[in-house]
């Protein structure tokens, strides 16, 4: 078991029921969320220690983001609670030739309104093995760049290691007009472990890849990764093939600073339940991978398994263990396990 501090915002989702248009009927459903979130409570079903570092509303809203983290074993004491609103989305599922569609309404929130003097990360980070952060928080505003950068910072002079999704949203960094390059280059270089693809390295470094193949992009955007931040030893991405709203495949790679180039072969998912969170499920999965001291190969094959899995989940957390997740990679069955 290793002991994994994940920060970032904690959201709530609400969504239209079914395939109804955003509103077409007075009902929302709601559930718990935000990237590393998604990604402690993944990896506190896989048996790892984790604690959330946010901030959330002292109302209702923050009370039920709160619980359901701990409902599904994830510790919430570094969790501050202030003034200020929860961070909301609004998800629209789509169906047949309409896309799904995300409506943030997360400005001024509780968290994104706190500032890198709000965390202690001396106390935070003591004894954990990991810190996960993700390309979401810095775009909210100046002061959460500032924010993510001293954790990122405060865990590289600690030698805990850093995970970091790139999680790229052009929507946030639209709103204060960020410079994404700039603050996601100083977070890549004190990454150990970016999720991250030839899109990302693109927005990181400039430039872009043309190569006809898109596992070749991946290729080259990792070897210039690696060129221009000498602490990173991992870059892990999955790579989405949609053949219509519902149905897609997903392959993944994982490319190490050491020569290492693994991929998982790609598995078709048809009839996807729910999309959202299927990166983070995969993040955890790579994650999990490592703390076990998996093989490479090992490794992304229990990612992508994680991903697809929760493609079947309704909400943003994959509650599942890593039996369910073995019985996928070992077996492919799709029948009843009794
Ligand atoms: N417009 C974009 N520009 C650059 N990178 C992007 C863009 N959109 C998505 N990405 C990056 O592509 C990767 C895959 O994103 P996505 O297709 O949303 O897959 P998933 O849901 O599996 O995470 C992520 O690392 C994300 O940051
Ligand atoms: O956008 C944000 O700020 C969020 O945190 C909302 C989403 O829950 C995650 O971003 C899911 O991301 P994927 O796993 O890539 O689908």
């Amino acid at each position: 078991m290793s002991r994994v501090v994940c920060f970032g915002e904690l959201l709530l989702r609400m969504s239209a029921p079914g395939r109804e248009l955003l509103l077409q009927s007075a009902q929302l459903a709601v559930h718990a969320g935000g990237a590393e979130a998604n990604v402690g409570v993944s990896l506190a079903h896989l048996g790892h220690a984790v604690s959330v570092v946010s901030t959330v509303p002292c109302n209702p809203l923050g009370d039920f983001a709160l619980g359901e983290l701990r409902r599904h074993g994830v510790d919430t004491t570094a969790v501050r609670r202030s003034d200020g609103r929860m961070g909301l989305y609004f998800l629209t599922t789509g169906a047949v030739q309409r896309a799904s569609e995300v409506v943030y309404d997360r400005a001024d929130s509780a968290f994104a309104n706190s500032s890198a003097g709000d965390y202690d990360w001396d106390a935070l980070l003591a004894g954990a093995d990991w810190l996960h952060l993700s390309g979401v928080s810095p775009a909210l505003n100046p002061a959460m760049a500032q924010a993510t950068l001293a954790a990122a910072r405060a865990a590289c002079a600690r030698g805990v290691k850093v995970s970091f999704d790139g999680n790229f949203r052009p929507s946030l960094w639209a709103r204060w007009q960020g410079d994404a390059p700039g603050i996601l280059r100083e977070l890549f270089a004190c990454a150990d472990l970016v999720f991250a693809d030839y899109r990302d390295i693109g927005v990181v470094l400039g430039g872009e890849f043309e190569q006809a193949d898109v596992r070749e992009r991946v290729d080259a955007a990792a070897a210039q990764a690696f060129a221009a931040f000498p602490r990173l030893q991992w870059m892990a991405c999955t790579q989405r093939t949609p053949h219509s709203v519902d149905n897609h495949a997903l392959g993944a790679m994982l490319i190490g600073r050491d020569g290492t180039r693994a991929m998982a072969p790609t598995r078709e998912m048809l009839g996807i339940v729910d999309r959202i969170g299927g990166g983070d499920a995969f993040a955890a999965g790579i994650l999990h991978g490592m703390m076990r001291g998996f093989a490479p190969d090992a490794i992304v094959r229990f990612g992508l398994a994680a991903g697809c899995l929760k493609h079947s989940i309704p909400g943003d957390f994959n509650p599942v263990s890593e039996a369910d997740i073995m019985a996928l990679t070992g077996e492919e069955r799709f029948d009843v396990r009794r």
